[in-house]
């Protein structure tokens, strides 16, 4: 009870920066604290708001906002480091051109990293592992992706024995028969996906509805061709994906996507995606030093490899993984309601899920 009282202390509601600022009574000038974040829309790839959009557009948008909010300097940053999985060429050509369109100065360092699917995770984790070394005391982690204007289809020069070994070979299954795989051997249904998906879709409208992402989405003024080729200026505000008027029945009917006989369809899977997002995290002594709102704090992270034709159970294993590092301390995984918080017992760590 007590851990929840101190978590519910995080998360009591302010303005958009620093809307849950963390009363954690046991604060150390050490913490790595989040500062503020936000995100781009999520665009629908190839036919969506940011189909049109390059990618250092959609990073500059939120670089530049998340610093404008809370009035920091980009000069007192210690290091940018950007998420990026479908990188050309040699991979940080985006990122620096990103950084230098938000008005950065060169002398601010920015790089990339690709952990696949939780690349801009692991940049947030980069950046707060370089202060808690003691490299700086703030920084910037940022994700970004245009599924619309990158290809994944041309995996590179491989070895020729790749077909030889078991675990090579699955490194290249499509991510839709990796969900089919996990499907099948941990006797997920058709209908359990279904019935989730639909619980997705309606948090996902009714959030929509009561206006709650306007706090973390960043409008993004951009062009955009439409299908007479006529090309517009439109801002976007809003996530693609959600439909407000889906159904489990009208799920019911959609045919698999990936094999004959699956159950992955165009209204379970997750969606393909174009959007950015940007965090801004410090030194709590420096973070205060600046006046700036403490949203939250860092308290452990943890990457685990599972088998490469179920990718997909990651996070099963990793976020057991977290929770015993940060042992005793709480971990708040980005909800804004202390009634969905739960004390699993005596000896886990508090464990906060947005739902
Ligand atoms: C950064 C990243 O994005 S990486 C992660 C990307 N995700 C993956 O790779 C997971 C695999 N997912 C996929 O490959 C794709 O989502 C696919 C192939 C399953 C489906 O892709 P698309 O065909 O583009 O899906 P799309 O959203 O356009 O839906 C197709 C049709 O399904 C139906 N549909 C989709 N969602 C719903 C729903 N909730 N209710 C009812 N019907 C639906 C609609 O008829 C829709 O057509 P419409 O948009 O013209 O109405």
């Amino acid at each position: 009870m007590h851990r929840v009282q101190i978590l519910s202390g995080h998360l009591s509601s302010n303005s958009r920066v620093g809307m849950r600022q963390c009363s954690a009574s046991a604060a150390d000038p050490n913490d790595i604290v989040v500062v503020h974040g936000l995100r781009t829309a999520i665009g629908r790839a190839k036919r969506g708001s940011f189909k049109d959009t390059t990618p250092d557009e959609l990073l500059s948008a939120v670089m530049s906002a998340v610093l404008k909010d809370v009035g920091l300097r980009p000069s007192l940053l210690g290091d940018v480091c950007v998420g990026n999985v479908l990188q050309p060429g040699a991979g940080a050509l985006m990122a620096r051109v990103a950084h230098f369109l938000s008005g950065f100065p060169e002398s601010v360092p920015v790089y990339t990293v690709n952990r696949q699917c939780s690349s801009g995770l692991q940049a947030l984790f980069n950046i707060a592992g370089g202060i808690r070394g003691g490299s700086y005391d703030m920084g910037l982690a940022c994700g970004v992706e245009s599924m619309s204007l990158r290809s994944p289809d041309n995996p590179g020069d491989l070895s020729p024995r790749l077909m030889d070994n078991e675990k090579t070979r699955d490194c290249i299954i499509p991510m839709g028969i990796t969900s089919e795989n996990v499907a099948e051997r941990f006797g997920i249904t058709r209908e359990a996906q279904d019935r989730f998906a639909l619980s997705s879709q309606q948090k996902a409208a009714m959030a929509q509805k009561k206006g709650l992402f306007e706090q973390e989405i960043t409008p993004v003024t951009t062009k955009f061709v439409d299908e007479n080729g006529t090309e517009r200026t439109i801002t976007v505000t809003k996530d693609d994906g959600i439909r407000p008027g889906t159904t489990f029945e009208g799920l019911a009917k959609l045919r698999p996507a990936f094999k004959e006989t699956g159950s992955t369809t165009a209204g379970n899977a997750s969606q393909v995606s174009d959007g950015a997002a940007a965090v801004l995290i410090g030194r709590r002594s420096t973070v205060e030093k600046l006046g700036l709102p403490v949203f939250g704090v860092l308290r452990a992270s943890a990457v685990v490899g599972v088998p490469p034709d179920v990718m997909g159970i990651g996070p099963a294993y990793a976020i057991p993984q977290a929770l015993n590092q940060a042992g005793e301390r709480t971990i708040c995984l980005g909800c804004n309601r202390s009634d969905v918080c739960s004390s699993p017992g005596p000896e886990s760590p508090v464990v906060c899920v947005c739902l």
